[in-house]
């Protein structure tokens, strides 16, 4: 991963146009502390939601508070559907948002999957697509009520689009639905072990269960939309549960056609920056075409004594990630 260095702390004389919160991976669950798959690293199950205080308290700050925030996926951990505690987690968690006093943007990640359907998720607080602004007169920017995305204009000329990374997805479906029967198939002629969400032995270790990726039909609307920002000389900020750039990520959480997402992208000059979760140790590269592609460090793998939450301040010229805890500060000018 191309991690730059940490700039130091971030002085800027002028004012920002406007800023935004972001965090990743809360996986609240009220549990004792685990681990990981590799057993590698420590999950902090019950602190998370602490942390998400900590990061509500200084986004509600006098003077400090980001028109909005980005809340990239995996709010409630997995086990809460063993526990049968997954409306209850996800009540808990949403009632802390509730002391934010601006919009949050929710992401769907592998683990509102594990505990809600696609259906359930659609009708739930989970679903910000009421937060949507649509282009009038361009009928080919309304996404479809197929997949989980839209975009709105937080300030003139900056367009943010959500993405939904498990459109083409073998999770939160029936098992008797044709799309599941397709993804299964897309899955099963990727990767063949027993376990699916094994990379042994994989080209493409991407191809797991516990990633997903987009339809043609959301990439070509993301085309659209991409197209009318170029035409306005908009900025673009994409975000996704997902990461799509190989050099800012842990190449096991990948999406499934990360390429394709990418090559849509840079058929365009309008998208400056991607913000992603899912890989819990972050990441961070610029691409060749000046994207700047962040994959945010996850809460849930934050220790006690720490913090993992970013505001991000955006300026005519770049945006300034400033980092909390484990998120490094990163200056990212535009192309
Ligand atoms: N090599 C692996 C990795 C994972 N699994 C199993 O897959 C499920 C999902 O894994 P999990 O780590 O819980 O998913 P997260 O979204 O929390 O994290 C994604 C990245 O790992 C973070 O860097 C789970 O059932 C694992 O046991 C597997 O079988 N083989």
């Amino acid at each position: 991963m191309d991690d730059q260095s940490d700039p130091g702390p971030l002085r800027e004389g002028s004012k920002a146009l406007f800023s935004f919160g972001v965090i990743a991976d809360i996986q609240y669950a009220d549990l004792e502390d685990g681990f990981n798959f590799f057993g590698t690293r420590k999950r902090y199950y019950r602190h998370s939601l602490l942390h998400l205080q900590g990061a509500i308290d200084d986004w509600t700050r006098e003077g400090r508070v980001p028109g909005f925030v980005l809340q990239l996926g995996d709010l409630i951990d997995g086990y809460n559907a063993q526990h049968q505690t997954s409306e209850k987690s996800l009540e808990l968690v949403m009632n802390t948002f509730k002391m934010l006093t601006v919009p949050v943007h929710h992401a769907w990640g592998n683990h509102e999957l594990y505990n809600f359907s696609k259906d359930y998720l659609t009708s739930s607080k989970l679903n910000t697509k009421y937060l949507e602004d649509q282009i009038a007169h361009h009928p080919e920017t309304v996404p479809s009520e197929n997949y989980y995305a839209y975009h709105f204009v937080p300030f003139p000329e900056f367009r943010f689009i959500l993405l939904d990374a498990y459109d083409v997805s073998v999770l939160g479906l029936d098992t008797c639905s044709p799309k599941y029967q397709q993804c299964m198939r897309i899955l099963k002629e990727h990767n063949p072990n027993e376990e699916l969400n094994s990379p042994q032995g994989l080209s493409e270790p991407q191809f797991v269960q516990f990633n997903g990726g987009f339809s043609q039909e959301q990439l070509s609307w993301l085309n659209e939309v991409l197209t009318f920002s170029d035409t306005n000389q908009e900025k673009v900020v994409i975000v996704s549960h997902v990461p799509i750039y190989p050099e800012s990520s842990d190449s096991v959480c990948l999406a499934w056609n990360y390429r394709d997402a990418l090559s849509v992208i840079w058929s365009h000059k309008c998208v400056v920056c991607f913000f992603a979760g899912h890989t819990h140790d972050g990441g961070y590269a610029q691409d060749p075409f000046g994207v700047h592609h962040v994959s945010l460090e996850g809460v849930i793998e934050t220790a006690p004594d720490s913090q993992a939450f970013g505001t991000v301040h955006v300026y005519p010229d770049k945006m300034l990630l400033e980092g909390k805890g484990r998120v490094p500060n990163r200056i990212m000018s535009y192309k």
